[in-house]
């Protein structure tokens, strides 16, 4: 660094009292540097020692841009032009400076920068500019808004309205900012909110023709009220009378929606849909009431057609459950392999063909609710090992998965085979039984309370009735007759089915007659044996083939359940058609 001797000092200052003015520098507020015509620093006052954090005996004599390497004296002593208001960083203070040459006789004789320390002032402007910043933002909301605002100081003059508020007043918020809010908006209590401190929410005011819905809060400003901010949510109560509207409607839809998932998911029956006044049928009412209340597995036992799974709806919806799902299983028409997904769920990749994210099984679906495993009869002894498994631990981990699902779920089984039989035969496990057996219903076959006809009768007529927007009104007594002398293999859904049938081949009649009655039912009754054709003379109408070989494969169905005992996969063997295939007419003509 280069050092210059300070008795070779610019004339300016060499010969009169340097050391007097020093003392005047050094009293000033403001950082002074002088510079002599070639750059040495000739004086710092104690101003710039501070803010620069430099000693001025240090620097005395250096050239300035060795002390300050970013100084404009050099420009000026170069220039001889002034350079005022500069913003400048020495060290970590941000300075503003004024530079000016030191002209004697015409030629500049040095340079001198008096600056002073700006670093508070800097960040005070920063804090400003994020201000408004800030309020532009906050003015651009309030503008959007489609609500109503306005502010108001403690005397209650105007001191913002925005837009949605001027035009719903048809006003310039220009014009009314400044004057007092009661000027301007009819029936306020602005500036009384702005002088009280209360707040003042879903007030009703009358703005003009309007009956708005307000609400008024006072500002408060370190304890202090300052004014008041008010804004319009309705600006007629008829927009929140269509708001309610829109929200009852949208309550309706989802009350409409939420019946359907439970039409779907839910239990449709409850215990008052179980028909039949026979003392058996009551016992099982009573009986299905008890099972609702506890938590246990309930096993339904019963011919095809008895009403299984009416009994098990009923259950779920007289039960703590009623508002979860009911979610059935039909173990036999579900294929073997599918079964176990169908049941667990899958992860996604299990299996070639496995849906993308996977898919709950029947169990998580009924999480919180019932599930009912239909035909537990049918399934396998490989499947019965999980179920049993899932059972016991109430948890399961869905096929190709690790992560277990805790089960909250009550289990109601059903089969029309005989279980016991079954183990014996070691076709059914036992310990399965056992975790199923624990609150047993056994629904007598129809043959075995034909007292219940009658009200069943009742019960189904009405039902018909309103499917197919036919009316009539009961059963002859020569009709019912011959339905209290038939067996009965199909239980109620077979009496369902026969009067179904009835209903659609009578004309003029208000009651069933015999005639309108299948033939087998006739032909148990001797003597009055009439088939089909006389159908045709009862209803006036030609059965169709198709009619006829449906007619025929449905009764060949009975009568194969008949045989079977009830166990569909032995009447499936005895047609001579797949289990399946069997199911599929099952379904058909409404016997599942
Ligand atoms: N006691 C009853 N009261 C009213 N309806 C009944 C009664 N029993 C059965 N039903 C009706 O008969 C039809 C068959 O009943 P459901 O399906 O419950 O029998 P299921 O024993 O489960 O038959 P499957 O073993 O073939 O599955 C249904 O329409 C059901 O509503």
């Amino acid at each position: 660094m280069h050092k210059r001797d300070l008795n070779s000092l610019p004339e300016a200052f060499s010969s009169t009292g340097i050391a007097e003015m020093k003392v005047v520098l050094d009293s000033v507020c403001n950082g002074v540097v002088v510079v002599d015509s070639y750059g040495y620093i000739t004086l710092f006052n104690a101003a710039a020692e501070f803010i620069s954090g430099l000693a001025a005996e240090a620097v005395l004599g250096k050239m300035v841009d060795d002390v300050i390497p970013n100084t404009g004296l050099l420009r000026v002593l170069e220039t001889g032009v002034s350079e005022l208001n500069q913003r400048q960083d020495i060290g970590n203070c941000a300075i503003l400076t004024n530079r000016t040459p030191i002209i004697k006789d015409g030629q500049v004789v040095g340079a001198v920068a008096v600056f002073q320390d700006i670093t508070e002032l800097t960040e005070v402007i920063t804090e400003l500019e994020d201000v408004k910043r800030l309020k532009s933002t906050l003015e651009s909301i309030l503008e959007s808004l489609n609500e109503g605002i306005v502010v108001v100081d403690k005397q209650g003059t105007i001191t913002m309205l925005n837009k949605a508020y001027s035009e719903f007043l048809n006003v310039d918020p220009q014009e009314v900012v400044g004057k007092h809010v009661a000027e301007v908006i009819s029936n306020t209590r602005m500036h009384l909110v702005a002088q009280g401190g209360k707040a003042e929410v879903t007030d009703i005011q009358k703005i003009g023709d309007n009956t708005c819905v307000v609400t008024r809060i006072p500002i408060i400003e370190d304890g202090e009220i300052v004014g008041a901010v008010g804004n319009v949510v309705f600006k007629d109560v008829k927009d929140l009378k269509c708001l309610a509207g829109r929200i009852n409607k949208l309550e309706s839809e989802l009350e409409f929606y939420k019946e359907e998932l439970c039409k779907m998911y839910g239990g449709k029956y409850t215990i008052a849909n179980i028909i039949g006044n026979s003392e058996k049928m009551a016992y099982l009412r009573n009986l299905a009431a008890k099972a609702a209340k506890g938590t246990s597995t309930v096993l339904i036992l019963g011919e095809s057609g008895t009403g299984k799974e009416l009994f098990a709806h009923a259950i779920h919806n007289a039960s703590r459950r009623r508002q979860g799902p009911f979610i059935k299983v039909n173990c036999a028409a579900v294929p073997e392999n599918l079964l176990e997904s169908e049941l667990f769920g899958y992860e996604e990749g299990a299996f070639t063909g496995a849906r993308k994210g996977g898919k709950p099984g029947k169990f998580e679906l009924a999480n919180g609710g019932t599930i009912f495993l239909d035909e537990i009869g049918e399934m396998s002894l490989a499947m019965q090992v999980k179920l049993l498994r899932v059972l016991q631990e109430r948890e399961l981990e869905r096929v190709g998965g690790t992560k277990t699902t805790k089960l909250d779920i009550r289990v109601i089984a059903a089969t029309n085979r005989d279980l016991e039989k079954m183990i014996e035969q070691n076709q059914f496990r036992q310990d399965l039984y056992y975790r199923l057996n624990i609150f047993t219903l056994n629904i007598p076959p129809l043959r075995d309370r034909l007292e219940d006809i009658p009200e069943l009768c009742d019960m189904l007529l009405k039902k018909i009735n309103k499917q197919i927007e036919h009316w009539v009104e009961g059963v002859s007594p020569e009709a019912m007759a011959l339905l209290m002398e038939y067996n009965w293999p199909g239980n109620v859904r077979e009496l369902e089915n026969i009067l179904e049938r009835a209903v659609n081949l009578m004309e003029d009649d208000t009651v069933i007659i015999p005639e309108v009655l299948p033939p087998m039912l006739k032909k148990m009754h001797k003597g009055k044996s009439r088939d089909i054709e006389q159908a045709k003379d009862a209803g006036g109408k030609e059965p169709d083939l198709a009619e006829i070989k449906g007619d025929a494969e449905k009764q060949a169905i009975f009568r194969a359940l008949e045989a079977a005992g009830g166990n569909k996969s032995k009447a499936a063997r005895m047609l001579g058609i797949h289990r399946s295939g069997f199911y599929q007419k099952l379904q058909k003509y409404n016997i599942l």
